[in-house]
């Protein structure tokens, strides 16, 4: 099969290697000539727009979107519509909201499948796991594809109509959110508790045999014997948080409490400020009980 590969970053980079390594045919185009420049060393054909994919890849187009969410995809979708057709078919790789995906797949003259993908670049070895939405003949189709680029047939599946796989993944990520705040907070008892702990050592026990083993504690283990024990310099902030707040706002709209999933939501954003209510917590312990009101360069 041939396939176009637009957006060739941390993720798109791999699915060129691992689409060629199954004796695939790779057209692949970024914006960023040096990614272009870096696919075609791998052994794929570089393209100069997204129409020379499109132009490129002949009758029956089989394009996969591996660009950020949100308006990269809008502006890829837009560029390549006048391409596309019926039989043609385009994947979104990417962690796009499973509304937005609905809404390509109904505007899109392609067939169009929404692509969670789990696993990330320091996953690459093991290959992906996908979870896939749209019309059954082209996850038939792309099958081949898939199985290249996922840990094998087990490691993708479609899960319904256009939505099903980027809702599956929103949720995923959810749930990724919460495992990343329970370990995160083990580790601080431990830090912090009775016996002065080697976290690395820990986390390399656990992860052999415990019920708690997996490979977001392996990377706690990576994490503590290259940043040590106290996490070096590792600053107090935590990015990202989109998938999460989609998660969450579905979990209110279906009326499903998922506390811990918000709990770990609102620990992200609490680490990009200084929280306002807890500086006034503060500041009201001194108002009923004359508790000192501690100042920011001695909160520690
Ligand atoms: N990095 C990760 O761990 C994971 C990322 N994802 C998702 O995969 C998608 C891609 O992520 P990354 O590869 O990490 O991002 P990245 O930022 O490393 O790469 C994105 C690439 O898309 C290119 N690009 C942007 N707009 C473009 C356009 N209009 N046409 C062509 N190329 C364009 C950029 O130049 C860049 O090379 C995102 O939706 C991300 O959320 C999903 C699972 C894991
Ligand atoms: O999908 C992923 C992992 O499964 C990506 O790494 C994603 O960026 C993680 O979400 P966030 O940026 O909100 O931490």
């Amino acid at each position: 099969m041939k396939l176009g590969v637009i957006g060739l970053g941390r993720m798109g980079q791999i699915v060129v290697d691992q689409v060629l390594a199954a004796d695939h045919e790779v057209v692949a185009f970024d914006i960023d000539e040096d990614a272009v420049a870096t696919a075609v060393e791998r052994g794929a054909t570089g393209a100069t727009s997204i129409p020379d994919v499109a132009d490129q890849l002949g009758d029956e187009k089989r394009i996969w979107l591996m660009v950020p969410a949100g308006d990269p995809i809008d502006a890829a979708l837009d560029e390549l519509e006048p391409s596309l057709c019926a039989d043609d078919i385009v994947v979104d790789g990417g962690n796009s909201n499973y509304q937005d995906s609905i809404r390509r797949a109904e505007n899109t003259n392609a067939a169009y499948l929404d692509c969670g993908t789990s696993g990330g670049p320091a996953g690459a070895e093991l290959g992906f796991s996908l979870m896939i939405g749209g019309p059954q003949w082209a996850y038939d189709e792309l099958t081949p594809v898939f199985d290249a680029i996922a840990t094998g047939p087990n490691g993708h599946d479609r899960f319904g109509p256009s939505g099903a796989g980027h809702y599956v993944k929103m949720v995923h990520n959810g749930v990724e959110y919460a495992l990343m705040q329970a370990y995160g907070e083990g580790f601080e008892l431990l830090a912090n508790g009775r016996y002065d702990l080697d976290l690395e050592a820990v986390a390399k026990t656990w992860n052999n045999g415990a019920v708690i083993r997996s490979w977001l504690l392996d990377l706690c283990e990576e994490a503590f014997r290259e940043e040590g024990t106290d996490l070096g310099d590792v600053a107090d902030y935590v990015a990202g948080g989109s998938t999460g707040t989609w998660t969450v706002q579905e979990a209110l709209e279906q009326e499903i409490p998922v506390p811990l999933i918000y709990s770990a939501l609102a620990e992200r954003f609490s680490s990009r400020d200084m929280r306002f209510s807890r500086r006034l917590a503060n500041r009201l312990r001194y108002g009923f009980g004359r508790h000192e009101v501690k100042r920011q360069d001695e909160s520690e």
